[in-house]
């Protein structure tokens, strides 16, 4: 493992695994590997997100979260465990934790199109029908970065010894989400709890979360030593990281690096933060086993075995979203 101390978290781009030329795709490889051993995440440019259809994106996820709650609130719908549509605030919290985020959030799952049966797993997803580029602009942006974290799986697939396409047939028409985050204006101290924080430290559920630059500051990460460093992306780049899934996977050879998202100064509660991951879930019979190549005698296997879908749930219990 190396002990190496970063100050901020590394760039690469994307395009140097994608081009063709295998030495430049080798080191991507080596770069993206060597910092996932270490930090857990990166920042990525050649993602395939355009600025156009960023903003247009931020343009509608913003014009949601302006309606009246009544109106949010037609799209929280009930039985679904928070995973399509509409979650309000204070819902979820970070595992090991009772107080709510400061956060309300939208979410939108996979659309099978190819006659795959494990669409009757998948609860449809909804739309609000006051904003009808909404849905176009959410399924565009989900359909781009789940490509663009296809490749970052090809990649480490390569690090860990896999074949190049190990992930692709687990992440096809898998369980990711788009999650679009309001993280909305405190005017009132007193209404909220006083340990309520924007996002509480915690680790992703998923194999990697692919993250678009946040518009305000805020995200902070865990350094080995302890020590919480900002996290800042260039308007061009978006952060990848991994999550407890794929560190489950490869017996902690890669880290999935608690992060949170700390409350903006007095004087700026006032102001909305948005921001928009994408958790990228494989299909839910994924065998999250530890692989062989991972253990060893320095690294003996830390986790029971599981599959991806039994992890999810037992995760979405201890966050609030399934009762
Ligand atoms: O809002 C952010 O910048 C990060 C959000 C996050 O960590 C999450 O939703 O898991
Ligand atoms: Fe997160």
């Amino acid at each position: 493992m190396s002990e190496k101390l970063y100050d901020e978290i590394p760039s690469l781009d994307l395009a140097d695994f994608t081009s063709g030329d295998a030495s430049k795709k080798a080191q991507f490889v080596k770069d993206l590997g060597e910092a996932y051993n270490n930090i857990g995440f990166v920042a990525i440019k050649n993602h395939g997100l355009t600025d156009e259809l960023t903003e247009q994106l931020y343009a509608s996820v913003k014009e949601f979260f302006a309606q009246p709650q009544e109106v949010k609130q037609q799209y929280e719908i009930e039985g679904l465990s928070g995973q399509r549509g509409y979650v309000g605030k204070g819902k979820e919290h970070a595992k090991g934790r009772s107080t709510g985020d400061l956060k309300e959030f939208y979410h939108v799952g996979q659309e099978v199109t190819d006659g795959d049966p494990i669409k009757s797993e998948y609860p449809d997803n909804v739309f609000p029908k006051e904003i009808p580029i909404f849905k176009e602009n959410t399924l565009t942006a989900y359909q781009t970065l789940e490509a663009a974290g296809r490749q970052m799986l090809r990649a480490l697939a390569i690090y860990l010894d896999l074949k190049e396409d190990y992930f692709e047939s687990r992440v096809h028409n898998g369980n990711s989400i788009l999650r679009a985050i309001h993280y909305y204006p405190i005017t009132n101290t007193d209404e909220v709890p006083d340990d309520a924080v924007r996002a509480a430290a915690h680790g992703d559920i998923n194999l990697i979360t692919l993250l678009m630059g946040a518009s305000a500051d805020g995200l902070q990460i865990l350094r080995k030593d302890n020590q919480w460093i900002s996290v800042t992306a260039l308007p061009d780049q978006i952060v990848v990281n991994v999550g407890d899934m794929l560190e489950r996977l490869t017996n902690n050879r890669l880290k999935s690096t608690v992060h949170r998202v700390v409350n903006p100064p007095k004087e700026l509660l006032h102001t909305s933060r948005y921001s928009i991951p994408f958790f990228m879930h494989p299909r839910s019979d994924m065998d999250l086993t530890c692989l062989e190549s991972c253990i060893n005698e320095n690294n003996p296997k830390q986790y029971e075995d599981m599959t991806a879908g039994q992890f999810l749930e037992e995760r979405l219990r201890e966050i609030g979203l399934k009762k």
